[in-house]
C-alpha cells in the first residue's frame, strides 16, 4: 500500500490474535523500525521508502502477540545511520537490543558507542535489490574488529549465492547468524537442494545460527504455510540450540500481500512442536546471543 507521497505501508492493520501463546520472556529476534522520518530520515540510497513504523507501534504489536523483548535489525532504508534503531532501543527500558549496519570505516569509539546503545551485532546484506555493494574484504575487516566486543554478524543472502558465499562465511571469526535460512526454495522440501546445502553450512561450524523466519516471503501459498513448515520443522529439530525466530515486522517491501503477524506466530508450534523446542527458539537461544549477562 502506497500513500500519496509514495511511501509504502507493508504491515497490516487487521491483525489476528494468535492461538499460540509464547512462553514467558519470549523474544521477537528479527524486526525493524522505520523512522519516524521527520526525526530519522531515510538514506538517500534507500531502495524503498516506507511509512513510519516506530517503537510505539512495535511495542503495541509485541503486547498483542505476547512477546517480551525485541531484537531490532537495522533495515537497509536507513543505510548506515543507526539512530532510528538506537532510539527504539533507548526507549525500550532494556527490552530491546539491536543489530547495526555500519560503514566499514567506522572508528573503534563509534563501535563502543553502538555497544553502549544496545547493539550486539552487525548485518552484512548481500541482496542486490536492497544494497548497491557488499564488499567482502571490508566486511571481514569489520568482523575482526567487533570480536573484542563479543558481537556476532548477521548475514542476509539468497540461496542461489550460497556456494560463492562459503569462503567468506568460513573466514568470519565471530558467530554468524543467517537471516531467513538464506532464503531456500521451501517447495523443494526438507531434503531439497537448497535445504541440503544450507544444512551443510550449519554442519561446517557449530557457531552458525539461523533465523527460521519469513514464511510470508518464502512460501507464496500463504497461511498456514504448509511448505515452509514441512521444510523447516526438521531444521529446528536438528539444530534446536542455534535457531531464532522473529516476526520481520514491519515486513519491508511486502507491498501486495501484507502478512498477518498473528498467523506468523501460529507457525511457531508447527515448526517447534514441543514446549522445550519452543522455549529454546523463543527464549534460551536469543537470550544467549543478545542478553548473555542475564543467562
Ligand atoms: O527485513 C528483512 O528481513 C528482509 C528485507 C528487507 C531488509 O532486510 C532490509 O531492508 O534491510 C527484504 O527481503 O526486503
Amino acid at each position: 500500500m502506497k500513500d500519496a507521497d509514495g511511501r509504502i505501508r507493508s504491515w497490516t492493520l487487521e491483525l489476528s490474535r494468535p492461538r499460540f501463546t509464547p512462553p514467558p520472556g519470549a523474544v521477537d529476534a528479527h524486526c525493524h523500525v522505520f523512522g519516524p522520518q521527520a526525526e530519522f530520515p531515510f538514506s538517500a540510497k534507500a531502495k524503498y521508502l516506507p511509512q513510519d513504523a516506530g517503537p510505539d507501534a512495535l511495542f503495541a504489536l509485541r503486547r498483542h502477540l505476547g512477546f517480551s523483548r525485541n531484537v531490532i535489525v537495522q533495515a537497509s532504508c536507513h543505510g548506515t545511520d543507526n539512530r532510528a534503531t538506537l532510539h527504539a532501543i533507548a526507549v525500550s527500558e532494556g527490552t530491546c537490543r539491536g543489530v547495526a549496519v555500519v560503514d566499514p570505516a567506522i572508528s573503534d569509539d563509534e563501535l563502543d558507542a553502538l555497544h553502549s546503545g544496545g547493539i550486539r551485532g552487525v548485518r552484512f546484506n548481500f541482496l542486490k535489490r536492497l544494497v548497491d555493494d557488499a564488499p567482502k574484504d571490508k566486511f571481514l575487516d569489520v568482523a575482526r574488529r567487533i570480536q573484542r566486543l563479543g558481537w556476532h554478524v548477521v548475514v542476509y543472502f539468497e540461496a542461489d549465492i550460497l556456494d560463492e558465499m562459503r569462503p567468506f562465511l568460513d573466514a568470519i571469526p565471530v558467530p554468524v547468524v543467517i537471516d531467513h535460512m538464506g532464503r531456500p526454495d521451501v517447495r523443494q522440501g526438507p531434503d531439497g537442494a537448497d535445504m541440503t546445502a544450507f544444512r551443510a553450512l550449519l554442519d561446517s561450524r557449530d557457531d552458525i545460527w539461523t533465523k527460521v523466519t519469513c514464511p510470508d516471503r518464502l512460501d507464496p501459498a500463504g497461511p498456514p504455510y504448509a511448505d515452509f513448515v514441512r521444510a523447516v520443522r526438521p531444521l529446528v529439530e536438528a539444530y534446536p540450540d542455534r535457531v531464532l525466530w522473529g516476526t520481520d515486522w514491519p515486513h519491508p517491501n511486502m507491498e501486495t500481500v501484507l502478512p498477518d503477524d498473528g498467523a506468523l506466530v501460529d507457525v511457531i508450534p508447527e515448526i517447534a512442536a514441543t514446549a522445550e523446542l519452543q522455549r529454546k527458539l523463543l527464549v534460551d537461544n536469543p537470550m544467549r546471543l543478545y542478553w548473555p549477562e542475564e543467562v
